[in-house]
Parts: structure tokens; sequence; C-alpha cells
């Protein structure tokens, strides 16, 4: 199982302390679990591991069956948690090269990802990737009327119906929105696309067990029923463990004993370059989660030991505002076996006969003490491996210790108020009924 060591926080923290906030997350859980906290109404993800559609399951896996069989390319498009889930375990389950990977040997579609900015460039850089291959779109969308993806889908919809005609290009559409509402489920409705759910009560950051994440991963090749299975065990582990065996609550409470001591910053690392879309997700869960009434932790991440040589000086040395989460899968699942050179120019014959492996561990080990001694707690995520088990856990422990986080914090984790000023403001820019006062005045400003 996924574990939390927060031994590299000792120096920073007192038993004392970790005993007096334990009690904070045992209460915080209670709250979560008892489903009378704020929020409540957006508290399905909870139960998700067990408590799902088992016929829209069903669905999902004929549906990712149909879309291997007759697509060489699946584009979803979708932003926020309508994306960020599906491309975090794709990667987490692959090794960076799961498009680049000869079709005779990956036998899956190949998987890109639109809708997540409004550039032009990348979607005729997509559009110039795709080329001639058979495709098919899976537009992820709770509230239908996102901006970014409605743009990109409008876009490939009519590249659909180009090439193979409305009809068929109706067979190839697979929406997944809201069950009854919004302008992506009535459009869906009148042509015909096969739609999946995303539930009333599971908000889109947490949605990544639902037809959100799960079919995009099942066209990967992936084992949905394997990463459904990690999560129910997390489930079980984070529902019912105390707190010394609760990788959840430790995750919680450590974060919140160092935000009060002005470590306002928790930068996630990962050693793995297929680790840098976890963090991505991990960075909309807990910032719109808790980045609200001016309070929270301001996730980032680095991707190491790449960052080393760019942001290792910052993190060393720099303001002393940070922690770091470091992200340690302990067995990388393969092996590289450094080689004896003949006149060893580049003195690496000191390593001849190693793993590759021994190498970024102990290059993690290194930054891990370096860190620590330059003032920066670290806390350390243990990832025994990178499978699907394993990844079903991190997503519900993370999740998990989300929600009971934001409780400590004393916010409304499941909420996301301050996403719309961004919105209103482009909206009014762009000219869209409805806005003309506020055009007027933010025309003024510019
Ligand atoms: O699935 P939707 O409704 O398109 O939303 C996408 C994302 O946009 C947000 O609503 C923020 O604007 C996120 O919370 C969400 O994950």
């Amino acid at each position: 199982m996924v574990n939390i060591d927060y031994s590299k926080t000792k120096k920073f923290i007192s038993d004392e302390e970790v005993e007096i906030m334990s009690k904070k997350t045992l209460e915080a859980k209670k709250e979560l679990l008892s489903k009378e906290g704020a929020g409540n109404d957006f508290l399905g993800w909870l139960d998700l591991p067990e408590n799902y559609d088992k016929e829209e399951y069903e669905r999902i896996k004929k549906a990712s069956e149909k879309i291997k069989s007759d697509s060489q390319v699946l584009v979803v498009i979708g932003i926020g948690g309508s994306y960020l889930g599906a491309r975090a375990a794709i990667e987490f389950l692959n090794d960076g090269f799961y498009n680049d990977v000869d079709s005779s040997i990956r036998k899956t579609p190949r998987i890109y990802f639109a809708g997540n900015s409004i550039s032009s460039t990348y979607l005729k850089g997509l559009e110039k990737a795709i080329g001639d291959a058979d495709f098919s779109v899976n537009v992820i969308s709770k509230s239908g009327t996102t901006t970014e993806p409605a743009i990109a889908f409008r876009y490939f919809k009519e590249k659909l119906e180009k090439k193979y005609g409305k009809s068929e290009a109706a067979k190839r559409i697979y929406a997944t929105t809201d069950k009854k509402k919004g302008a992506l489920k009535t459009l869906a409705d009148a042509e015909g696309y096969e739609t999946f759910v995303v539930p009333d009560d599971v908000g889109g950051r947490f949605s990544v067990l639902t037809a959100v994440g799960l079919l995009p991963i099942a066209v990967s090749g992936a084992d949905i029923d394997k990463l459904m299975k990690g999560a129910q065990d997390a489930r079980k582990v984070c529902n019912e463990k105390e707190f010394k065996e609760n990788p959840a609550l430790i995750y919680a409470a450590i974060r919140n004993i160092l935000l009060r001591k002005g470590k306002s910053v928790e930068v996630m690392a990962n050693y793995e370059p297929s680790l840098h879309y976890v963090a991505e997700w991990w960075k909309q869960l807990y910032g719109e989660s808790e980045g609200k009434d001016q309070k929270g932790i301001f996730p980032a991440s680095v991707d190491l030991t790449t960052d080393l040589h760019s942001m290792g000086q910052f993190i060393q040395d720099g303001a002393r505002i940070l922690y770091e989460t470091v992200l340690n899968v302990e067995d990388a699942g393969c092996e590289i076996i450094m080689q004896n050179a003949e006149n060893d120019l580049d003195g690496l014959n000191y390593l001849a006969g190693k793993d590759m492996d021994f190498v970024n561990k102990s290059a993690m080990n290194g930054t891990i003490l370096a860190h620590t001694d330059g003032n920066v707690p670290n806390i350390i995520v243990n990832i025994p491996k990178k499978d699907e088990e394993t990844l079903g856990q991190l997503f519900y422990i993370f999740e998990f210790a989300c929600g009971v986080s934001g409780y400590i914090l004393g916010v409304n984790p499941f909420n996301q108020p301050g996403v719309e000023a961004y919105k209103k403001n482009m909206f009014a820019l762009l000219g869209k009924k409805g806005y003309e006062k506020e055009r007027e005045e933010l025309l003024k400003r510019l």
C-alpha cells in the first residue's frame, strides 16, 4: 500500500504537534464520513470505488473495445478535472512514450488531449499529428459549457463529419457529461452520441474514477478493474484506520502543521518523468479545493532530477516558504546496468555494474537530505510500483487527504467559486450577450 514517511520533517515538528494535529484529522475524517460538513452534496467520490453504476461500467469497457477496434487515434477533449486524471493515469502506467511506440507493439490507439487550452497552433498541430488516421473523440465536460473544450469539440466534430459523414461520425463521438442537463447532453441526445455520466455529487477534480477517467484509461489498454481494486483497498484504509496506519490522515496532518509554521508552498517532486501529470492532477485537486477565503497552501511541482538544474537553487537556498512532497516509486520496473568503458573519460566507471535506478535513488536520497538541511521539510510518499492497483490507491489517498485537509483549514474543499472571475472577463471581452456593461468597464482598463 502507498504510505507516507514523514521522518524527514521531524527536525521541524515535534511529536506533540503531530499528536495534537492527529486529533484534528480524526475529527475532520468524522465530519467527512458523516457527510454533514461543508460541500456535502459533492461527496459521491468517497464511495465511488464500491458504489458506481455497474451497467455503465460495462458500457465503458465495451466502448473502449470499439474504439480500440475502429480507431488509430482517440482525441480526448476536456480541461481541469475532465482531463488531468486520465492523462496522469496513462502517463503513469506507461513510460512517457505511449504515443510514439510502433502500433505493431502498442496495439491500442494513440491518445491525444485537446480542449485544455485555446491555442489554435495546438489544434492545427494535433490535426497534423492525426493525419489520415481513423479517429474517435471522447468529449468530457461536466457542465457542458466550458469554453476551451467546447471550442475544440466544435473543431473536431466538423473534422469527423467531413471524414466519415454525419451518421458515422456520431458513432465515433463519446460524450461524458451531466446525466440530464447542459449543452453537451442536449447535443449528444440530439445527435445520438453514446453518453457517459459525471455524477451530480462528484466534482470534476474528484472524477478520475468515473467515466471521465475510466474510458480514456481503458482505451490505453490499462486494466480498470485493477485501478478500482486499488481504490477500494485505499478506501478501506482511509475510512477505517486510525491515524498511525492511515496515510491520508498522516499527510493531511503534516501539511497543516507545516502551513501553520509559515510553509505556504508545497512542492511535489518526482524522480520519474512519467509522474509529471500525477503532479498536475494533484495541483488542481489541492489548488481548487483549498485555495479560497484568502487561505491555502500553494501547490507547485518539479520534475527531478531535471529541475535540480533549474529550480534546485531556489529550493535549496531561496525564500524559506517551501516544503517538499517527494513521490518515490520504489520499484522502477526495469533495469539498466551501467557498463564499464575502456577509457573512462566521463569518470563513470565507478558505477559499472550498478543499476541506473540505484543512481536515481541515490540522487533522490541525497537531495532529500540536502533540502532538509536547507530547512525544507520533506514528506515522502512511497509508491511501491507503477501499476493500476497502486495508482488507484494513490488517487483515493490524495482525494481523501484533500477533504480532511480542507476541513482542518476551515474551507469548503468541494466548491471553486474563484474560477468564475476570469471567465466573466473573457466573456465580456469576447462580446458575449449579457456582458455588455462589464465589457465597457474592462475595455477602459485595458
Ligand atoms: O467538466 P467541465 O464542466 O468542463 O469543467 C472543467 C473544469 O473547469 C472547472 O469548472 C473550473 O473552471 C474545474 O473545476 C473543472 O474541472
